[in-house]
């Protein structure tokens, strides 16, 4: 047998699941600690692995260090902070200016995750049907560099509190790159066990029985062992 066909060993499955349910978006643990640039570069490597559509690849990392351009996105942030707080009224409007939904200058790296839209030319396979397909693509590589992440003891926040077309121009991003994932990363005093939107009682996890249809929307699972193996499976951990 090939090496890469050998099964997993239950150390080893443990610990892919571990890293998926002990990863967290961090924005409020992040310690100064650098991150080393081996590390980095196996985080980024981890992304480059994501699957994507026709093998069109089309994410870049621009890796932020500089306080001057934090400081933009940061201005950024603030400007459409504001805007999202104007969603709210009352007590839900004080509870979310209370949330701290980034951590632009406490991490020690910024990253953001791109898609070239253009990439591979005006077909690649698999994207004529829809043409958002290469946005997905590039989530899977946030996913994959946010789960080894987690592995190795680092912290990622994502960020989405931002203007684009700022983000875009800030970053002196080509036309056709898009600036998909802007990240905080960083070495952390603790993860939390639970999402922190959870845990200041903004929303809570849904019952993953109530997300499983048969067949069809809104049908109730009928295969009896499954639906019993889902309610197991209803808790947080
Ligand atoms: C596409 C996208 C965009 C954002 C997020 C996530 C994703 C997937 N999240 C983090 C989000 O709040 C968090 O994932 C959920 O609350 C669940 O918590 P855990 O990730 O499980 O810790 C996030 N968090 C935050 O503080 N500011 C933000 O702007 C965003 N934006």
């Amino acid at each position: 047998m090939s090496e890469v066909n050998r099964p997993f060993t239950a150390e080893q499955l443990a610990g892919v699941y571990r890293a998926i349910y002990e990863r967290r978006d961090v924005r409020s643990q992040f310690l100064a600690d650098p991150i080393p640039p081996s590390v980095l570069a196996r985080l980024l490597k981890a992304a480059h692995h994501a699957p994507s559509v026709g093998f069109m690849q089309p994410w870049d990392f621009v890796v932020i260090e500089s306080p001057a351009i934090r400081q933009q996105v940061l201005a950024s942030f603030n400007q459409e902070n504001a805007k999202a707080a104007a969603n709210y009224q009352g007590e839900r409007q004080q509870h979310y200016q209370s949330l701290k939904l980034q951590g632009i200058l406490d991490s020690p790296i910024n990253l953001c995750i791109t898609c070239d839209r253009s990439r591979g030319g005006p077909h690649v396979l698999g994207r004529n049907s829809v043409m958002e397909m290469d946005l997905f693509s590039s989530c899977l590589a946030v996913q994959n560099l946010w789960l080894a992440a987690r592995a190795e003891g680092i912290g990622v926040g994502w960020v989405s509190i931002l203007d684009p077309q700022q983000l875009a121009t800030i970053l002196q991003l080509p036309e056709s790159v898009y600036p998909l994932a802007y990240l905080c990363l960083g070495y952390v005093s603790e993860f939390l066990d639970q999402p922190e939107l959870a845990s200041k009682g903004w929303r809570s996890r849904l019952p993953l029985t109530q997300l499983v249809h048969s067949d069809t929307w809104g049908s109730a699972v009928t295969n009896e062992q499954l639906l019993e193996q889902l309610i197991l499976n209803n808790s947080d951990k």
